[in-house]
């Protein structure tokens, strides 16, 4: 995994004119926004706005109707809408999920485990006579897991069973999964979705850790304004399934079009003014 945080200016993802019809509803509209490598970049938005829409176009558990997502995370760019879902992983896009989604019956290390196989390219045979080539992808496997484990301070809970553990810790469990899988891209779908204060707080932390200790880019979808203040470089307001406004937390959260989406009154401006 790198260790050094990449230029703003460098281009990882750009998703440009998506929309997306789910009957009579037009989810998404004319939506595009570019993803810089090293930044938080998150989406914002009122109940209903398009940000979950958005994020599965991204994730490719849909296709949009119109408009194009480019990786350009490889050797040259790439149509993210011509890829499989199931091929993201490899790519170097890992996402979590609003509700938890990890194998509760297993501990949280071969939890850790089951991420890194997305790259195990040693196939059937090598592993079934578990040639140096396995024995490697083994070893790199557990040592990816054992940083991910130090990273996020699981250490305690290396092998405890899932269900076992309280839901802010598993929270963090989800996010070493993903972690795992060494991605340029993180997708966080409401990391703090059920989580209290403090645990949002070190959410937060987290964040903020594997922006500058891994170079990793982020790409979530967020309600809590504290959090997505703290740790975002720049934010994409939505409403009504179009761009309302892109900036940084503060430019976004002053913007006379997004109060105004967020309170129904731009004469309410100074209660969105929360940021740190
Ligand atoms: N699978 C679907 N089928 C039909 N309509 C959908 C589907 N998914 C989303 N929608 C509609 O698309 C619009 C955008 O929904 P979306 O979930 O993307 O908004 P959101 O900004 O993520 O909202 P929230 O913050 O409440 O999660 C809504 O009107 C929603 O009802």
């Amino acid at each position: 995994m790198s260790a050094t945080v990449q230029a703003q200016g460098d281009l990882l993802l750009s998703a440009s004119n998506l929309s997306v019809r789910f009957g009579g509803v037009l989810a998404v509209n004319g939506v595009s926004f570019d993803v810089r490598r090293g930044e938080v970049f998150t989406l914002i938005g009122p109940n209903g706005a398009g940000k979950t829409t958005v994020f599965n176009l991204i994730s490719r558990i849909y296709t949009p109707s119109t408009g194009e997502i480019t990786w350009h995370g490889g050797d040259a760019p790439l149509k993210l809408t011509q890829q499989p879902p199931h091929a993201m992983a490899a790519l170097g896009i890992a996402r979590t999920f609003q509700n938890i989604e990890l194998f509760e019956h297993a501990t949280v290390l071969q939890n850790l485990l089951v991420g890194r196989h997305v790259h195990r390219r040693t196939g059937f045979w090598r592993e079934m006579l578990f040639t140096g080539a396995t024995r490697r992808a083994e070893v790199h496997a557990r040592e990816t897991a054992e940083r991910v484990i130090e990273l996020l301070d699981l250490q305690h809970h290396r092998d405890s069973l899932v269900a076992g553990l309280p839901y802010g810790v598993r929270k963090v469990v989800e996010l070493a999964r993903a972690l795992c899988t060494e991605p340029k891209l993180l997708l966080l779908d409401e990391p703090s979705s059920g989580l209290n204060v403090e645990e949002t707080a070190d959410m937060a932390f987290w964040i903020q850790d594997i922006q500058k200790e891994l170079g990793v880019s982020v790409l979530m979808v967020e309600h809590d304004m504290s959090l997505v203040s703290k740790v975002s470089d720049r934010v994409l307001a939505m409403n009504q399934g179009e761009v309302l406004a892109t900036g940084t937390p503060r430019e976004v959260q002053t913007d006379a079009k997004v109060v105004e989406a967020y309170l129904g009154s731009v004469d309410d401006v100074s209660s969105l003014r929360r940021v740190a």
